[in-house]
């Protein structure tokens, strides 16, 4: 999957999470990697605490930059929020798909005018840290992969680019929307890492291989020993696998 708009020039599918709660602890990190070999993720705690600066500063050193900020909210509040973020230089950005079409195609005409520099525009479907369990406690009774078809299935239909899922969906998706449209899996973990707050988890090969075109990956890298070495090991088995 190339993304579709001026910034295609990284071939590496991981985005490293920055999850830190200051501006010098995202840099820390951010200068430790090579922009050549990952694109970074930009999302609320880190945005919250160290504001729209730091991502200047972080689209300034030659990283793409995933905004995840998981914009919700009316469409004229939402639309006016990917504006913003598109006038930060950011590579991709991303809304919930259950915020409705109205809301999603209010984004997508927000964006039109940036023209090639427009931000790749993803909707969220279903967390990687739901279990299929939770969903009838906040009232969706079908089951989770009919929840993310569905909502893929809206998101593709007012315009956006593609959708944050997990791996495990990867393949019903790539069935159903297409090769054109990305598939944004957090939720991987290394064979033998913990999994954490996550629930539907992948190893990156296996994420490839059912279809995914980006691996969103945090704390298997930015708590690793050496997170570069984190980095360039899951590269290599993502190499040897293609
Ligand atoms: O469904 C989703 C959507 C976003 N995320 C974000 O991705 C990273 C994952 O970090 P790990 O440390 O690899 O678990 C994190 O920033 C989440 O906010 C997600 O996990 N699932």
């Amino acid at each position: 999957m190339q993304s579709r708009n001026s910034f295609s020039h990284v071939s590496s599918p991981v985005i490293v999470a920055l999850d830190y709660d200051t501006a010098a602890a995202a840099l820390g990190m951010v200068d430790q990697l090579d922009p050549a070999l990952c694109r970074v993720k930009v999302g609320k705690e880190l945005f919250t605490s160290a504001g729209p600066g730091l991502v200047r500063d972080i689209v300034k050193r030659g990283f793409q930059v995933f905004l995840d900020l998981k914009f919700h909210d009316i469409p004229n509040t939402v639309a006016a929020a990917v504006r913003a973020a598109a006038e930060l230089g950011v590579w991709m950005v991303n809304v919930h798909a259950s915020g409705g079409a109205r809301m999603m195609s209010a984004a997508v005409d927000a964006l039109q005018s940036f023209g090639d520099s427009k931000p790749l525009l993803i909707g969220v479907t279903v967390l990687t840290s739901t279990a299929p369990e939770e969903l009838s406690a906040v009232g969706v009774t079908r089951p989770l992969e009919e929840q993310v078809l569905a909502l893929a299935d809206l998101a593709k239909s007012s315009g956006l680019d593609g959708v944050v899922c997990s791996a495990r969906e990867a393949q019903a998706l790539k069935r159903q929307c297409g090769d054109g449209f990305a598939l944004v899996t957090p939720g991987i973990r290394p064979a033998g890492a913990a999994a954490d707050d996550q629930r539907r988890i992948v190893t990156p090969a296996q994420a490839l291989a059912w279809g995914a075109d980006y691996l969103v990956i945090g704390r298997p890298i930015t708590a690793a020993a050496d997170p570069m070495m984190a980095l360039r090991n899951i590269l290599a088995e993502l190499g040897e696998k293609k």
